[in-house]
Parts: structure tokens; C-alpha cells; sequence
């Protein structure tokens, strides 16, 4: 039975986007437990994309008008016109000032105005709609402004959406075709509201998975970018970006920020010893045994050879001091004769020490790490 379950489940786990590492199939789900830098990214691709989308909208809403005129009569031609160029100003107002901020909150924020625009053009354009009998070709053209729910959720899979994201967005535009049809939209030549209501259910199905597509691979891509290839901690341009990150969060917030320099002690040896390869492992084991001791929002960059930076934020000196004794405590790994690892550590925080820059926070927990191997080694420096 578990042999079925067992192959079961990896049958279905290659059906998943194979560039995404299995631990990471949690991040196509849900928004909820992304790192810090996989938000900045996709907030910044998203607030792009609306961006792409406010102008091709921008320029195509008012282009209709001469469509409009030809089939509609007058005013309906004139209202729906005014209408349009409404509508043309909002997406412009939105490709203009939109500010992205690389915060999740503000993609949200431009998704929503990117749907509630064409929206609220669906419902006044309807209400006008339905004041004219229309036949023939004018009926062909305004039952071509009941398709803008399906132009809305199709336009979805250009982001790179979690499943819960896109099917709170896939409701909502569900829920207002339902609402047409409750109000009797449907008049406007719509052969089949019920086909209709389920070829957009089936849309939203397709937009979904080309969504999570897209994630995985932005997650894949920026896992390359990000992580350091033998450890799999953050590279040093990462941690750059995240200590200012968290430095300007610290000062939104006027909450504390430590970092720690660990450099581990007497490496070359392990090298010169018993090759690079053992040197390797011991770097392995040592980022393992840090991220086994840090919290879940600490980051941890591999600065250079032997040399690892932590990052962590809400963290005043004595518990930053506190939490490296427990690493001291808990081991750094082994060297491969058994003896254990050891690193001299620098320690410094943005109000203990009262620096005015995230360089200066670097610089004093390098310098102190500095101390911390001259007076011995295997040591925390903390002043
Ligand atoms: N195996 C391996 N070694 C590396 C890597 N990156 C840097 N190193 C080695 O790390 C060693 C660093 O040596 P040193 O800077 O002299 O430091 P140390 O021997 O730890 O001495 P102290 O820091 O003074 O305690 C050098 O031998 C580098 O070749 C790596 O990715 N893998």
C-alpha cells in the first residue's frame, strides 16, 4: 500500500513545474511563507505588468470609439465614447503615477485598480447598453462588451500568481458575471449564460496554472540568482539588498537590527590538510548548523570563503549576543578530525552602536570579528 502512495505521489509530483525543488512547491500555493527577496521580485514584476497592461488598455479603450460609431446610434455612440476616454485617462493616470515600491501591498493595490477600471466600464457601459434594442450588427458589437470578463480573466495569467491569489481574483470576476446574470445582462445576445458562466469557470482554470507556471519559474530563477551554489545560503549581492532591506525596515519601524560577521577559525588547514573537497563539507555543515539555530526571519549570506553574515532584524545586542552563544553552544560542525569548528565573531546593532548607515553596521561587526581573532579566536566580540 505505502509502495502504491509512494508512487502515487511522485507520479503527481512530475506533473508539478519540474525547475521548482520540492521544498518549494508550498511557495505556488499560498503568498504566505515567501522569502523576503522572492516578494521584492514579484512585486516588482507584478507593478510592471500592470503597468503593461494601464497602457495597451490606454491606447486600444479609445481606438473602440470609431467601432462604436459606426454600429451604435446617437447618443449611445457619444455616451459610450465619454465613457472610453474616462476610462483612458484612469489607465493613464495609473501607467504615470503608479509608484512600485517592491512591496506586495502595493501590487496588490495596482492589481486591484488594473481590474476595478475595465469593471466599473463593464457596468456603466451595460447600463447604457440595455436602454437600446438593438439588433443586427449593433447587437453583434455591444454583445462583444459582455466578453470583457473573459479579456479580464485571461489577462491573469500574465502575472506570476500564487493558486490562493489567482482564485480570490477568479472569484471575484466570477462572482461579478454571476451578478450580470442575476441583473439580466444576458439580454445583450448571450446565447447561453449558463456556457458562458462555466467557459469562464474553465478559463480560470488555465489562467491558474499558467500563473503558477510562471512563479515557478521566476522562484527557480531567482533561487540560481540569490543562493550561494555550495551552501545554499544567500550570495553576498543578495545579503547587500536584503541588510538594506531590513535597514530601512528598522528605521520605518524604529526597531533594532543586528549583524554578525562569523569567520570560522583556522580554515586553510582543513584545506591543506585534507583537500578542498573536506573544506567544502565543512562550509556545508557549518551554514546547516547556523540556519538550525537562527530564527525563521534572520537571513544568512555566505559574505566569502569562509566567512558567513547574519542578518537579524527586530534582534537588540543582548539577544543578537544571546543567540550566538547558543550557536557556540550548539557547534559549528566538525573538522574532519573530529575536533569541532570554531569562528570568531563580530557583533554590532543599529542603536547600541548608534551607526547612521548599513555600511558603518558592516564595517564595525568586521572590525570586531578582526578582534575577535586576535585576542584568540572562538570568541564573540560584542564591543
Ligand atoms: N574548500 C573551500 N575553501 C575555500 C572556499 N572559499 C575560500 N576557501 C578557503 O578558505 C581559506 C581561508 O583562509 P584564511 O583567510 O587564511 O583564514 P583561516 O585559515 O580560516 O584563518 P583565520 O581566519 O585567521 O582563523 C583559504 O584557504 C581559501 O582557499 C570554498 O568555497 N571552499
Amino acid at each position: 500500500m505505502s509502495t502504491f502512495l509512494d508512487l502515487l505521489r511522485r507520479r503527481l509530483g512530475s506533473l508539478l513545474p519540474a525547475e521548482i525543488a520540492p521544498g518549494e512547491r508550498l511557495k505556488l500555493l499560498t503568498p504566505f511563507r515567501h522569502p523576503l527577496l522572492i516578494s521584492r521580485h514579484r512585486a516588482g514584476l507584478i507593478v510592471d505588468r500592470v503597468r503593461l497592461f494601464a497602457f495597451l488598455f490606454a491606447v486600444l479603450t479609445p481606438l473602440w470609439s470609431m467601432v462604436d460609431f459606426i454600429a451604435f446610434p446617437s447618443p449611445l455612440w457619444g455616451q459610450l465614447m465619454g465613457l472610453r476616454l474616462m476610462v483612458c485617462l484612469a489607465f493613464l493616470c495609473l501607467l504615470l503615477f503608479y509608484r512600485d515600491q517592491e512591496r506586495m501591498g502595493d501590487a496588490y493595490l495596482a492589481m486591484f485598480i488594473l481590474f476595478a477600471i475595465p469593471t466599473l466600464f463593464y457596468i456603466a457601459s451595460h447600463t447604457l447598453l440595455m436602454h437600446y434594442d438593438l439588433v443586427d450588427m449593433p447587437a453583434a458589437v455591444a454583445a462583444g462588451y459582455a466578453f470583457l470578463p473573459f479579456v479580464l480573466m485571461a489577462g491573469l495569467a500574465l502575472f506570476p500568481l500564487t493558486l490562493l491569489e489567482n482564485l480570490l481574483v477568479a472569484a471575484v470576476l466570477l462572482l461579478a458575471q454571476g451578478l450580470a446574470g442575476y441583473l439580466n445582462w444576458s439580454t445583450l445576445n448571450w446565447p447561453s449564460f449558463v456556457g458562458a458562466f462555466w467557459l469562464l469557470i474553465l478559463i480560470a482554470g488555465v489562467t491558474s496554472l499558467a500563473c503558477m507556471s510562471q512563479l515557478a519559474y521566476m522562484v527557480a530563477l531567482l533561487r540560481r540568482a540569490i543562493r550561494d551554489d555550495l551552501t545554499g545560503v544567500f550570495a553576498r549581492n543578495s545579503g547587500e539588498e536584503i541588510l538594506q532591506v531590513q535597514w530601512n525596515t528598522s528605521l520605518r519601524n524604529n526597531s533594532a537590527l543586528s549583524v554578525a560577521f562569523i569567520d570560522l577559525d583556522h580554515f586553510k588547514q582543513i584545506n591543506d590538510r585534507h583537500g578542498h573537497a573536506s573544506g567544502d563539507d565543512a562550509l556545508r555543515q557549518t551554514s546547516q548548523q547556523i540556519q538550525s539555530c537562527m530564527r525563521s526571519s534572520d537571513s544568512l549570506v555566505r559574505w566569502g570563503g569562509e566567512e558567513f553574515l547574519l542578518i537579524m532584524p527586530d534582534t537588540d545586542m543582548t539577544r543578537a549576543r544571546q543567540a550566538m552563544e547558543r550557536l557556540q553552544r550548539n557547534g559549528l560542525g566538525l573538522r574532519p578530525e573530529g575536533t569541532p569548528l570554531t569562528a570568531s565573531i563580530g557583533l554590532a546593532e543599529r542603536f547600541f552602536d548608534q551607526v547612521e548607515s548599513p555600511g558603518a553596521l558592516l564595517e564595525l561587526a568586521d572590525q570586531r570579528m578582526y578582534q575577535a581573532k586576535e585576542r584568540g579566536r572562538n570568541r564573540i566580540q560584542a564591543w
